[in-house]
């Protein structure tokens, strides 16, 4: 395959997509110029890299260079014994018991939001459904890492600067072969990870400081410990949290986003989700409990994000010459893992086009591969925060859904842009209604 860069800077998940359709069940060889990649398109080759022979397939280098000059050596691009261990600390935080404890502040955070939404319902003004989101989002995952210790106001500007370094960074995931001098915007790049380490660094000492016991991650981080006894220190818990936010906000909010378009889309699958909220949560603050039983719920937000996978590309770098199902990748490779083409592959989805929510029942769950549905990776490097962003999700849902409907402006394009997640290209223009 040569001379593929160009159309993969046009629609990579699109052009992946094809290839895999062209040759099924083969790794592909593709050629991007300065160097070898690899594109699984069968679920055990996905299998064999992120599950059987995970230790050899690495993060470092590659795509995940320029990301992790802002996430350091967090959870998402920390490799050998040192991701080991605070995986191992951090897990225990990620426990369903554990996160019940975070629905009552995430659910005020989203009735917090409500009026303003509701105001602009009233107003009859078209809104940016994805901006709403990443800034709902943001305030969610803000408020469950530092409590109270943040004021409304720091969060929105520790979530601005945060942004601009995303946004500078996902310029540079396909461009990481290049001298970070060259690339535009690596001054505002590095002037805000500077303004993020101060900021963060801050809540760090001063949590330190006073001692408090508080409910929120960063209390549970700072009593997090490994084998041995011994916690983080202050550099590796601004990694960790830099990583939180920098992991799990775009990817909860896109999530959302593509949900509430897909609903709009399907009146008959909205109207059956509203019934469930209705039934199960009513007027009422949703516990955990409930959250547990929206089972419909959980089905849409598992469809929303086999077609729109936040998260669409997972890449490795191959270690040591290896062979994939029977295919020889040699050392310094990159493969290529793409939910994109997992969750859109007809041997294992009919219709994949189509939104069909009852696609996840436990039934026709089970006669599919582990690995042709993966929107949070898998085997030992899996999302640590899977359980947290679907409960979150089930909130946001329940609670705008019983006070508001979303109808998409007529003639506002929707399409798919990959970056390092995949999104709305002009965003999601949509109208709020009053139920
Ligand atoms: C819909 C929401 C989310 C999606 C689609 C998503 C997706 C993913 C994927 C695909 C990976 C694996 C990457 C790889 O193997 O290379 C991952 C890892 C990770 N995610 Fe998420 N994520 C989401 C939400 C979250 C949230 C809410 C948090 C934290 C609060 C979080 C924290 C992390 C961390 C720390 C890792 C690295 C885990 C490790 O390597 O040990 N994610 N996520």
């Amino acid at each position: 395959m040569v001379g593929l860069l160009p159309a993969l800077a046009r629609d990579a998940p699109s052009l992946l997509r094809q290839l895999a359709r062209q040759y099924p069940g083969e790794l592909i060889e593709l050629d991007l110029g300065l160097t070898r990649a690899y594109l699984a398109t069968h679920p055990e080759q996905v299998q064999y890299v992120l599950h059987d022979n995970w230790r050899n397939f690495g993060k470092e280098g590659g795509m995940w260079k320029p990301i992790g000059r802002l996430l350091g050596n967090g959870l998402v691009t920390a490799g050998g014994d040192e991701w080991l261990r605070n995986r191992r600390r951090m897990q225990p935080l990620f426990s369903s018991r554990q996160l019940a404890g975070l629905v009552d502040r995430m659910f005020d955070v989203v009735e917090g939001d409500l009026p303003r939404l509701e105001e602009r319902a009233r107003a009859g003004a078209v809104v940016d459904m994805d901006k709403e989101m990443m800034q709902l989002t943001q305030r969610v995952i803000l408020a469950t890492m530092f409590g109270v210790s943040i004021t409304p106001r720091e969060a929105d500007s520790l979530g601005e600067v945060l942004l601009v370094a995303i946004q500078a960074l996902n310029a540079r995931m396909f461009l990481y072969f290049m001298p970070d001098r060259l690339l535009p915007g690596e001054r505002a790049l590095r002037d805000a990870i500077a303004r993020i380490d101060e900021a963060i660094l801050r809540l760090v000492r001063e949590r330190r400081r006073s001692k408090e016991e508080r409910d929120d991650l960063l209390s549970l981080l700072l009593r997090a410990r490994d084998e041995s006894g011994s916690g983080m220190d202050d550099r590796q818990l601004r990694d960790e949290l830099v990583t939180m936010f920098i992991a799990g906000n775009e990817t909860t909010a896109i999530t959302m986003t593509w949900l509430f378009y897909l609903l709009d889309r399907n009146p008959g699958i909205e109207r059956k989700l509203r019934a469930e909220i209705e039934e199960v949560v009513g007027d009422r603050r949703p516990t955990a409990a409930d959250l547990s039983r929206m089972e419909y719920t959980k089905m849409v937000i598992q469809e929303a994000m086999r077609m729109y996978p936040p998260s669409w590309l997972v890449p490795r770098t191959v270690k040591e010459d290896d062979q994939i199902c029977g295919y020889p990748v040699p050392a310094g490779a990159t493969v290529i893992l793409s939910q994109y083409v997992m969750h859109h592959d007809p041997a294992f989805w009919e219709a994949p086009a189509e939104f069909d929510p009852e696609r996840f029942t436990p039934e026709r769950s089970a006669s599919r591969p582990r690995y042709s549905y993966m929107p949070f990776g898998g085997g030992p490097r899996q999302c640590i925060g899977n359980l947290f962003s679907i409960m979150e999700a089930q909130i946001v849902i329940a609670v705008l859904l019983r006070r508001l409907r979303m109808r998409l402006v007529p003639g506002h394009p929707v399409s798919p842009q990959a970056v390092a997640t995949l999104r709305p290209r002009h965003g999601l223009k949509m109208t709020l209604h009053a139920v």
